[in-house]
């Protein structure tokens, strides 16, 4: 029976716990939440849903005493913010942690204190595929030798309020698909932290942050976001395409990414892994 933390309380945790629900073969043995000081309503809204899923369920607004509850894995949903302020503690408490605000790791010193702790700490970092697809193969290819790694991110223009992209573009004004970003994908996940982490999973399974090539497009013919891969590699060459429905809860964000998260919580319980 697992003890699970979650670090955030918005629409990816929330579609873990729906997930979850639906698929863990028994309770977990708790469930603690970490949110920020203030937000401790949000946490309690999302456990009043989640009475099958643990009989035991807390909400913490401070690192220390969620820690002390001893999780077995640590599930990151809240944000560059969040792996900056925690990753590195939870790492050295021996916690295993999925980050899905895998865009964090483009800063060096971050990851390498990461790597650095998780292997002091006795503790994994885990990375999901999140909202992209095609991780797995990406990952096996990289030993063959790559040639080409290239992501191209298209979303409707309410998935780009609120970032760098509002400078840059007239998003109520589009009348069709307009790019914004082109360049590495460092400088994708530093820009659009809240976009472009599965640029920061693609980096890292394959060509590097620096290598990987990323374009960013607002684009007002689609209701869904879309997520384009393109490899190129010794062993295999493949484009792989994903539509995603934005999350009812964030509309950045793409339904799936709850769901890979939530599955790397059944792996850890199920007796056969895939
Ligand atoms: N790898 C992937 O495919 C994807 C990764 N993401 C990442 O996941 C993050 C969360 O996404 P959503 O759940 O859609 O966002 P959201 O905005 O719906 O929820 C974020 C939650 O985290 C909480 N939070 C923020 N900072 C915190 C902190 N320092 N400590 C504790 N709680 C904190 C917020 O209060 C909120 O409850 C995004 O910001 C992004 O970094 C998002 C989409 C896809
Ligand atoms: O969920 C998505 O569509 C992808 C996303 O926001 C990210 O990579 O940060």
């Amino acid at each position: 029976m697992l003890r699970l933390g979650i670090i955030g309380a918005g629409g990816i945790a929330s579609t873990v716990l729906s997930a979850l629900s639906a698929e863990l073969p028994a309770p977990l043995r708790s469930l603690d939440l970490l949110v920020r000081p203030g937000r401790e309503v949000e946490g309690e809204a999302l456990l009043a849903g989640a009475g099958g899923l643990a009989a035991e369920r807390r909400v913490h607004a401070a690192l220390e005493p969620f820690l002390a509850q001893a999780p077995d894995l640590v599930l990151e949903c809240a944000g560059h913010g969040a792996v900056r302020a925690y990753a590195e503690a939870v790492l050295r408490a021996g916690r295993d942690l999925v980050v899905v605000s895998v865009g964090a790791l483009a800063d060096p010193a971050l990851h390498d204190r990461l790597r650095a702790a998780a292997r002091e700490g006795g503790a994994r970092l885990v990375l999901p595929a999140g909202a992209i697809g095609g991780i797995d193969v990406l990952a096996a290819a990289r030993a063959s030798g790559l040639e080409e790694v290239s992501y191209i991110g298209r979303k409707p223009p309410r998935a780009w309020a609120g970032t760098r992209a509002e400078g840059l573009l007239d998003l109520g004004g589009l009348t069709e698909p307009a790019t914004f970003f082109e360049g590495s994908a460092r400088d994708a996940a530093r820009d659009y932290p809240q976009n472009a982490n599965v640029a920061a999973t693609v980096a890292l399974a394959g060509a590097g942050f620096d290598a990987t090539r990323v374009r960013l497009v607002a684009d007002p013919g689609i209701a869904r976001n879309q997520h384009e891969l393109v490899v190129r590699s010794a062993a295999v060459n493949f484009t792989i395409r994903l539509e995603g429905r934005p999350s009812a809860a964030n509309p950045k964000t793409s339904l799936g990414a709850g769901y890979s998260v939530a599955r790397e919580v059944l792996n850890r319980v199920a007796p056969v892994v895939l």
